[in-house]
C-alpha cells in the first residue's frame, strides 16, 4: 500500500478527532471489539492485511451474482450522491462479503480513495482492511460510523465512513451501502442519509419480491405512513405474513422469522377479505389496529387491483379465506381444503397473465416437440411431491423451467429460492444451505443466519448445478430431504421444512456415481423424474423463440430479422443456447433501432465471424456468399461433429479475447465454467492424440 494519500487543504474546516464525532459507550465498545479482532487476526496496522484487490474477472462475477442488488441500489446511490456532491466523498455499494461493486463520487476523491484500494473489485471486509465501516457493519450487522484514527490500518485514517447493511425481507444481509469521505469533511447527518437510503433499497426489494402480495403499510402515527420509517409487511392470499421490512421489525419488536410465523389474523386480528373490502377505495382512511402485546398502529393496505378484486370478496365474517381468482390457489395444506380437480387445467394460463416476469409452463411452448414432451411430463407430476431433475447444457433454460414449475404449482405464492452449488465456495455452501447459529464458526455472523432450505419453506428450492455439490455435503442434504427438517450448523434444534425440490445439472450424474463422486442414494432421492432440455441447435422452434425474445426485448417497436441474419442463426451451433440467443438479440435490438430490420452488421462482430465459419463448415457456401461474398471460402466443408465445432468456437473466442476467459464467456453468452470445460476437453483430445 502507498501510505496515506496526501490531504488537500479544506478551507475553514477545523480537523475533527474521533472523540468529537460521536462518543457513545456503545460505539466505543464496538470499535474496541473490532480492534481486538484485528489484533487477533494479526493485521498489521502499518501495512494492512496481505492480499491483492480482486481482478476484473472476479468483479464481473460479483456483479453478475449481485445484479439485482445493483439494479435496486443504482438509483438510490445516484440520489444519495446528489446530497453529498462536492464534499470530497463517495458512495459505495458492496456485496455481503464486502467486495465493492459500485462507487460514485467526486473525481478527485475517487482517485485518492483508489490509492487505498477503496474502489470496485476491492474487498473491504474487516479481515482484509481491519476496522472500517463496511467490514465492521458486516460483522456487527448494524449501521456503523468509523472515523479517522478509528480505522485500524493507518493509511485508511484520512477517511470518515458511514455504512449501513442492506437486508432482504428475511433478514439476510445483501450488502452494504457506504459513504466515505475526507475525515475533515465529516458531517453528522451523513449516517442518517445512509441509513435512510439503505432502507429505500430494502423497501424496493420487498415490493419487488411481493409484487402480487397484499402489502400493509403501518406506523403508530398515520401521517408517517408512506415515509421511510413506516413498517411494511407482505401478506399472501391465505393471510400469511410472507415478508417484512426493517421498519416492521423495529415497530413490532418482532424478528422477520417471528413475523412470518404470524397470520394477519393472529398479528392484527384482521381477515384478509375484510381488509381488501375496506381498501377497495385507494384513498381509504388508515385503519387502527392493536397487536397482541398492545402496540397500536394505523395501517393502509396496497394491492394489485385486477388480481385482488377479480372475484367476489369474502367479507370480514365470511368463513372461507379470500382467494383471488387470478392468483394461484392456496395450497390444500394451507387452507385445509382440497382444491377442486376441475380447476387445475386452467391454472397455468391464469398465472402466466399475472406474473409476466416468471411465465408458467404454457408460455414455454413454442412449437418444438421435445420441449412439448418435457412440459407435458412436468404437468403430470406437478404438485405430486415428485422431485424433478432438469438436465441440459448451459443456457438451455433449466432455471427458466424451474421457475415455471414453481409458478404453476400450488406453491406459487411461496418463495422460490435458487442455489447455484457451483458458484458458492465449498467452504460456504454448507452454511448457505443449512444456515447456522450464532458463533457456529469463525467469521459467522453474530446472530447466525437462516439457510436457503429454510428460506424456501412452503415453496420451491432450486438446486442448480447439483453435480457440483461437494460429496461431503451430499449425505447432509439427503438427510434433510428424507427427514424434512434442517439442523442449522452449531444448532441444537431442528427446524421442520416443507419444500419442493427441483435440481439441475449439465453433468452426467450416472458417470459421477460410477466415479464415486456423487451419492447414488441422493441421486435416486432427487431424480423422481429426469428431463433433458434440448440444446438450441436441436430445437425446431428457433424462429418462434426469436420472435418471442424480440417481443420481450422491444415490445413497442419490435425489430425483425433480415434473411441473411435468419440464415446465420439457423446454421450457427449456439454453444450458449437460449442465453446466447437472448444476448445476441439484445445487442441487435439496440444496434438496429426500433422497428428496423436486423442486418448482419447489427450483430456482434465475433458472433458473425463464428456464425459464418459455422456456415462454411456446414457446407452452406451459397448462403454464406449471400451474407458476405468476401469472407467465404470456396473449399468444400469439412463435416465436423457439433461438439468439435462448439469447442472450436469457444477456443477461437478465448483466443480473440487474448485468453480473458470472463470476456470470452460474456461474448459467447455462456458461463465461465462452460469455457473452462471446453478448454479442458480440447486439451484432453490434443494430448491423447
Ligand atoms: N424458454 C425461454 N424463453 C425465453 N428465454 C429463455 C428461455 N430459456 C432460457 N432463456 C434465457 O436464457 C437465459 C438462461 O436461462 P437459464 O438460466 O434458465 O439456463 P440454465 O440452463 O439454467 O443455464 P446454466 O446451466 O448456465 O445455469 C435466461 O436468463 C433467459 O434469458
Amino acid at each position: 500500500m502507498d501510505g496515506p494519500p496526501e490531504e488537500p487543504a479544506m478551507p475553514g474546516q477545523p480537523p475533527l478527532t474521533a472523540l468529537s464525532v460521536a462518543a457513545s459507550p456503545a460505539r466505543a465498545s464496538l470499535i474496541a471489539n473490532s480492534h481486538l479482532r484485528c489484533e487477533a487476526m494479526g493485521i498489521d496496522p502499518v501495512r494492512g492485511a496481505e492480499g491483492a484487490p480482486h481482478g476484473r474477472s472476479e468483479l464481473s462475477l460479483a456483479l453478475q451474482r449481485n445484479e439485482r442488488l445493483c439494479s435496486h441500489a443504482a438509483p438510490v446511490m445516484e440520489m444519495l450522491f446528489e446530497q453529498i456532491v462536492d464534499s470530497q466523498s463517495m458512495v459505495l455499494l458492496t456485496d455481503a462479503a464486502g467486495t465493492v461493486l459500485h462507487a460514485i463520487g467526486d473525481n478527485a476523491f475517487l482517485s485518492r480513495a483508489a490509492r487505498v484500494t477503496l474502489q470496485p473489485g476491492a474487498n473491504w471486509s474487516e479481515a482484509v482492511q481491519g476496522t472500517n465501516a463496511i467490514g465492521t457493519a458486516l460483522i456487527e450487522e448494524v449501521p456503523t460510523l468509523i472515523h479517522a484514527d478509528e480505522h485500524y490500518v493507518r493509511s485508511n485514517q484520512f477517511l470518515t465512513c458511514s455504512a449501513a447493511p442492506i437486508l432482504d425481507p428475511r433478514g439476510n444481509i445483501l450488502g452494504v451501502l457506504d459513504v466515505s469521505g475526507d475525515q475533515r469533511g465529516y458531517h453528522q447527518h451523513t449516517m442518517a442519509l445512509v441509513k435512510m437510503s439503505a432502507r429505500m433499497i430494502e423497501n424496493h426489494w420487498l415490493a419487488d419480491d411481493h409484487r402480487q402480495a397484499l402489502r400493509l403499510h403501518f406506523h403508530p402515527r398515520p401521517d408517517f405512513i408512506g415515509t421511510l420509517v413506516e413498517g411494511i409487511v407482505a401478506v399472501s392470499p391465505e393471510g400469511r405474513i410472507v415478508g417484512a421490512n426493517r421498519g416492521a421489525m423495529e415497530l413490532t419488536g418482532l424478528s422477520g422469522a417471528a413475523l412470518r410465523a404470524h397470520t394477519l389474523s393472529t398479528l392484527m386480528g384482521l381477515e384478509i377479505g375484510a381488509l381488501v373490502d375496506r381498501f377497495r377505495h385507494p384513498l381509504g382512511q388508515p385503519l387502527a389496529v392493536t397487536l397482541p402485546d398492545g402496540r397500536r398502529f394505523h395501517l393502509q393496505a396496497r394491492f394489485n387491483w385486477p388480481v385482488w378484486t377479480a372475484s367476489p370478496l369474502a367479507s370480514a365474517t365470511a368463513d372461507p379465506p379470500f382467494e383471488p381468482t387470478l392468483s394461484p390457489l392456496p395450497s390444500a395444506r394451507a387452507t385445509g381444503r382440497e382444491a377442486p380437480v376441475a380447476d387445475l387445467p386452467s391454472r397455468p394460463a391464469q398465472r402466466s397473465t399475472t406474473t409476466p416476469t416468471s411465465p408458467g409452463l404454457q408460455a414455454l411452448h413454442s412449437g418444438d416437440a421435445q420441449i412439448a414432451t418435457v412440459v407435458d411430463k412436468i404437468r403430470r407430476v406437478l404438485d405430486r411431491d415428485i422431485p424433478i431433475l432438469l438436465l441440459g447444457e448451459t443456457g438451455t433454460g433449466k432455471e427458466v423451467f424451474a421457475r415455471a414449475i414453481h409458478q404453476d404449482s400450488r406453491r406459487a405464492q411461496q418463495p422460490f429460492v435458487a442455489v447455484n452449488c457451483a458458484s458458492i465456495p465449498e467452504t460456504l455452501i454448507e452454511a448457505e444451505l443449512f444456515g447456522y447459529e450464532e458463533g457456529a464458526f469463525t467469521g459467522a455472523r453474530r446472530r447466525g443466519a437462516v439457510g436457503k432450505i429454510v428460506q424456501a419453506h412452503g415453496g420451491t428450492l432450486f438446486l442448480d448445478e447439483i453435480g457440483d455439490m461437494p460429496l461431503s455435503l451430499q449425505a447432509h442434504l439427503l438427510r434433510v430431504l428424507q427427514e424434512r427438517q434442517v439442523m442449522p450448523l452449531g444448532g441444537s434444534r431442528a427446524v421442520p421444512v416443507d419444500v419442493n425440490v427441483v435440481c439441475a445439472t449439465h453433468r452426467n450424474l450416472r458417470e459421477m456415481i460410477q466415479a464415486q463422486t456423487f451419492r447414488e442414494d441422493l441421486y435416486y432421492r432427487l431424480n423422481g423424474l429426469a428431463l433433458k432440455l434440448p440444446p438450441l441447435r436441436e430445437r425446431s422452434d428457433l424462429p418462434t423463440l426469436v420472435e418471442r425474445l424480440l417481443n420481450q426485448l422491444a415490445p413497442e417497436n419490435t425489430p425483425r430479422l433480415s434473411a441473411p441474419v435468419r440464415r446465420l442463426f439457423q446454421h450457427y451451433s449456439w454453444p450458449g443456447n437460449v442465453r446466447q440467443l437472448h444476448n445476441v438479440l439484445r445487442t441487435a435490438c439496440v444496434m438496429a433501432g426500433p422497428g428496423q430490420e436486423v442486418l448482419p452488421e447489427h450483430l456482434p462482430d465475433d458472433f458473425v465471424e463464428e456464425a459464418r465459419q459455422a456456415l462454411q463448415a456446414a457446407g452452406h457456401r451459397l448462403v454464406a456468399a449471400e451474407t458476405s461474398a468476401s469472407t467465404v471460402s470456396t473449399e468444400p466443408p469439412a463435416a465436423l461433429p457439433l461438439h468439435t465445432l462448439t469447442h472450436q468456437t469457444i477456443r477461437q473466442a478465448v483466443a480473440q479475447c487474448e485468453g480473458n476467459i470472463s470476456l470470452a464467456a460474456r461474448r459467447l453468452g455462456v458461463s465461465r465454467n462452460t469455457v473452462y470445460r471446453a478448454l479442458r476437453s480440447s486439451h484432453d483430445v490434443d494430448t491423447s492424440q
